[in-house]
């Protein structure tokens, strides 16, 4: 097995449940970067951030990424992991990188059902508030996703699909 596929893309867009479906289908091992930090930090992600902030979490989330050099299968990042130091281009030089890709609208449903307070970055965040940041912070965050290797469109990509997609750029020897 080679090199892994690297899911990226803003929280909410489906990098844990379809990271999982997709090793699934694939038959090939399942990481959670996120649940690797827990792990290492002993603790839950808001406690870390309140603790150390969210420059003490990037520190601890670069740690784990680079644990990842030897890995293979699917590996879902964190929505802020491309987005500090040089984590991209580590992230592009390390694997395929795979951008689930979705409108502000559409992460703003899928949030909006969430636990906001999971995920510190929202700041607890809700309605238009949450819409507003949402838009903002996309529009920051967009030039790291853009350089993935694969773009795709989540909502409108069946499983199946995906599957096609990856199996097709693995096999395509110019990668
Ligand atoms: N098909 C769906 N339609 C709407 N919301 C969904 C769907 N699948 C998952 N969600 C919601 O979106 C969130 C995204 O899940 P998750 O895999 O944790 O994303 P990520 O790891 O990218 O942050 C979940 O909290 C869930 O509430
Ligand atoms: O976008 C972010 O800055 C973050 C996203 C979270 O992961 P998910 O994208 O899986 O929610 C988690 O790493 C942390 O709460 C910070
Ligand atoms: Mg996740």
């Amino acid at each position: 097995m080679g090199k892994p596929i690297f899911l990226i893309g803003f929280m909410g867009s489906g990098k844990t449940t379809w990271g999982k479906k997709l090793a699934n289908a694939l038959e090939i091992p399942f990481i959670d970067m996120d649940h690797e930090i827990v792990e290492k930090i002993g603790m839950s992600i808001p406690e870390y951030f309140s603790l150390h902030g969210d420059e003490g979490f990037r520190k601890i989330e670069r740690e784990v990424m680079l644990d990842q050099a030897e890995r293979t299968g699917i590996i879902s990042t964190g929505g802020g992991t491309p987005c500090y130091f040089d984590n991209m281009q580590w992230l592009i030089d390390h694997g395929t990188v795979l951008y689930l890709k979705h409108s502000p609208k559409s992460l703003w449903n899928r949030l909006s059902q969430s636990d906001v307070n999971k995920r510190p970055a929202l700041k607890g965040f809700s309605g238009e508030e949450l819409l507003s940041f949402i838009e903002e912070k996309l529009n920051e965050r967009a030039p790291f996703y853009d350089r993935a290797h694969i773009h795709v469109d989540q909502i409108n990509t069946p499983l199946e699909k995906l599957v096609e997609i990856i199996e097709d750029y693995q096999n395509d020897d110019a990668n």
